[in-house]
């Protein structure tokens, strides 16, 4: 493996905004109202600051909720006009609470021309990710024969069926784990951060059986504490887990910490990982360098050409779909269908492009609204998280395509109806008007046969549905705009398309916003900076060290630890290094009150001639 410090190498691309003006788009003083009531919604281009648009925005919505169509006619016939339906998914898009008008509209339309045709491009092999220099293929994924080369057509054939073959092998105990104590796999350990974690997390949680054949625990994060719990909780099934390490780049270093401390797990109880071990991961990655010389059990390919935020219908996805029973193949066709349905040019017959548009219109096509995601299914609830990435990452961004400085974004949150309603709903309606919502409903309450009446004529399902069209309800009342999609039921054929069908409202709202919606250069500073307080601490231990090697000990203050560190600036960071070390009982001795970082001197427990932390 190689050094902490080559896992954290970062390489943020460069970009040098112009200084261009800013056009982006806002909506008119007036505009927050419904055909037949409105007056015109203008979108004007801007040339103020950001800050100066977002107040004249808020300002507009307070003065125009007044405005919203409250006769129930005419939103009726709102509904009827805007109701979207997928017949062969049984999928249905509500956008009539939202305000938009004709004119908007009409106005988007226009621009609309220009997103499809980026989609279309982007589908053809386009680089579309042009600052990685990276086509987009996520869609080829679920029909291989869009791939615009024969060889990922074979490459996404053969590895779906690869996929379906070890899993078969693994379920049906063809493939057995190496310890003679245990007959079969039974748990499944996912070791992977980001994209290569909130995919299989979200889909895990909403369709697993309830007595799946292999039971799946997430490692997602570089805390000891939480990676202790799952090990432990393991406990012996530790013998019949198969290890799956999931990582695009192959370095990422939660990952690879997540990978170390599993391995030594499996040390310590005597096992022999690399039999238990699957790496899903790009050719050539240190990863896949990794689980090829020590033969691990198996290796799945993640391509340059899949995000990590799209990738859960890749192997990343799949692989713990199928060993867990759920139909892959079945999660793809819906998928398709949802890609084939938000392929179509027409606005108003598009659900991905009715849900980009009134993202645009709810946040004034600049973020100034947040997306709150409240599922009614208890199974959806990992939903929002998911989209949390899915957007936010592709989304949030600094410049937008021509350099321009344009701090786009979306903010999404959410959990999950009716439980949100004894939670933070009361501020939806009532306080500070900051979202939009989208509700997610499921038609079907439970299986059939297994109903009951708990009051005359009244099921358990019944409440959940009355809650969320009551919260539907209540927050239009106040002026708050809503989107509603309605799966008849949560099944691997739903959620393959509830993920396409996010997928490309994404991909179309970036097209009209004008920015690279596939990479993430901001996330490159936080590790960045992660690497440089290690390296720090790094040196701290050193001159702890030559000084703890001396006759008597020299304890040190802060100062004189951050001058020999020729860190002067960084004595904060010495501080909170020094109280780090000191509560996780390393051989560093603290005197003084952390109270008062002036007061305290430090030295080490043992003196290392060799000086190891130089
Ligand atoms: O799959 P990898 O390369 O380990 O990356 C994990 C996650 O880290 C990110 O790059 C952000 O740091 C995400 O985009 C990605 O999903």
């Amino acid at each position: 493996m190689a050094s902490l410090s080559s896992l954290y190498s970062s390489s943020s691309p460069s970009l040098k905004p112009s200084v261009k003006p800013l056009t982006a788009p806002i909506r008119g003083a007036d505009s927050f109202s419904f055909p037949h009531t409105s007056k015109p919604t203008h979108l004007l281009p801007l040339t103020l600051s950001r800050s100066a648009s977002r107040s004249d925005i808020s300002h507009t919505n307070v003065a125009a909720k007044k405005e919203l169509i409250k006769d129930p006619n005419a939103l009726w016939n709102r509904y009827l006009d805007w109701l979207y339906q997928q017949k062969e998914l049984g999928l249905y898009l509500d956008v009539s609470r939202v305000g938009f008008t004709d004119e908007f509209v009409v106005d988007m339309e226009k621009r609309f021309k220009g997103a499809f045709k980026d989609m279309e491009d982007l589908e053809k092999g386009s680089i579309a990710n042009p600052d990685e220099g990276r086509m987009v293929g996520h869609y080829w994924l679920r029909n291989s024969s869009l791939a615009p080369r024969p060889g990922l057509k074979t490459l996404i054939e053969n590895t779906l069926d690869s996929i379906c073959s070890f899993a078969d092998d693994i379920v049906s105990g063809k493939i057995k784990p190496p310890s003679s104590l245990a007959g079969r796999f039974t748990q499944i350990l996912s070791v992977g951060i980001g994209g290569s974690a909130l995919g299989p997390q979200f889909v895990a949680e909403a369709l697993a059986p309830d007595n799946p054949p292999l039971k799946i625990r997430f490692i997602d994060n570089t805390d000891p504490a939480g990676i202790d719990h799952q090990i432990a909780q393991l406990g012996p099934e530790l013998a019949s887990t198969l290890v799956i390490v999931i990582s695009k780049s192959g370095g990422t270093p939660e990952t690879r910490n997540g990978l170390l401390e599993v391995q030594k797990a499996f040390r310590d109880a005597g096992l022999n990982f690399a039999k238990q071990g699957v790496a899903i991961t790009q050719e050539n990655s240190l990863l896949d360098n990794t689980a090829r010389i020590e033969g691990w059990l198996a290796r799945f390919p993640m391509y340059d050409w899949v995000g990590g935020r799209t990738s859960v219908m890749s192997a990343v996805g799949l692989l713990p779909a199928a060993l867990q029973g759920i139909d892959i193949r079945e999660m793809l066709a819906g998928a398709a269908i949802m890609d084939k349905a938000t392929r179509r040019t027409s606005l108003k017959n598009n659900p991905a492009a009715l849900l980009a548009m009134c993202w645009y219109w709810a946040s004034d096509g600049v973020g100034s609204k947040d997306m709150v995601i409240l599922p009614y299914k208890d199974s959806l609830l990992l939903f929002s998280r998911y989209l949390q990435q899915l957007v936010m990452e592709s989304l949030g961004k600094e410049f937008d395509l021509d350099g321009n400085t344009v701090n786009q974004g979306l903010t999404v949150y959410g959990n999950k109806g009716s439980t949100d309603q004894h939670a933070y709903i009361q501020q939806l309606r009532e306080g500070v008007h900051n979202f939009f919502a989208t509700f997610i409903e499921v038609l079907r309450d439970r299986p059939p046969g297994h109903d009951w009446d708990l009051e005359p004529g009244v099921t358990c399902g019944d409440y959940l549905f009355g809650m969320l069209q009551g919260t539907r309800s209540a927050l239009y009342a106040n002026g708050r705009e809503s989107i509603s999609v309605t799966i008849e039921e949560v099944t691997p054929r739903s959620v393959g398309a509830l993920i396409a069908l996010y997928e490309r409202a994404v991909g179309l709202y970036a097209s009209l916003v004008n920015i690279n919606a596939y990479h993430q250069p901001g996330v490159e500073a936080g590790k960045k900076a992660a690497a440089e307080v290690l390296a720090l601490q790094k040196r701290v231990l050193s001159v702890l060290n030559e000084a703890s090697c001396k006759d008597p000990v020299e304890p040190l203050t802060l100062d004189e630890i951050a001058d020999r560190c020729h860190a002067p600036e960084e004595i904060e960071m010495i501080y909170k290094i020094i109280a780090h070390m000191s509560a996780n009982d390393r051989v560093l001795i603290a005197e003084g009150s952390c109270g008062s970082p002036r007061s305290v001197k430090v030295f080490l427990g043992e003196c290392n001639v060799d000086d190891m932390y130089a």
